[in-house]
């Protein structure tokens, strides 16, 4: 009971934190991530780039893009500095950044045959939801289209 009345009230801040432009990017919890994208579930998924897969994060009639970083890609130091420069930018030709979520926990898995605790590690970035899509369509759409219309 108290624990449900936690998540929502964290649920309730971030819904908060999209009316209110002025809040600044707080950390978040792994379970209010995981919920929002149902486990980060395929159906949610918007699209992936070099270092992460993009979900849509659901909240009530409002939306967040919710980006899983490859743990190969991304080592602590370079998330946190990731973290660190996204929170110095505020522009209005730079998505807005929400929050981030670096969450470790051991999980007992069998490696040659032998039970082995393996560090699992979740780093997230949640910015607010871009509805039209990737920028590149805009950019590079009509060129692609125009290219292999001549086969090119
Ligand atoms: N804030 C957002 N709102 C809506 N969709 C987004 C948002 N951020 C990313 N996406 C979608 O997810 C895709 C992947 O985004 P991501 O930022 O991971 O990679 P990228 O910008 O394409 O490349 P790179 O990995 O080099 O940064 C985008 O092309 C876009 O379709």
């Amino acid at each position: 009971m108290q624990m449900e009345r936690k998540a929502s009230t964290i649920r309730s801040d971030l819904e908060q934190m999209l009316l209110d432009e002025t809040t600044e990017p707080k950390v978040l919890p792994l379970s209010l991530l995981e919920d929002i994208t149902s486990d980060f579930s395929h159906d949610q998924e918007i699209g992936s780039g070099g270092f992460a897969v993009v979900y849509k994060g659901i909240l009530g009639d409002r939306a967040v893009a919710v980006k899983r970083m490859s743990d190969a890609c991304m080592d602590e130091m370079k998330f946190h500095r990731v973290v660190k420069c996204l929170m110095q930018v505020k522009h209005k030709n730079v998505v807005r950044f929400l929050g981030y979520c670096a969450d470790r926990q051991g999980n007992m898995a069998r490696y040659n045959g032998k039970l082995v605790m393996a560090d699992v590690h979740q780093r997230l970035l949640c910015f607010k939801y871009i509805p039209q899509g990737s920028l590149d369509k805009y950019i590079f759409g009509d060129i692609w289209h125009q290219n292999s219309a001549k086969g090119v």
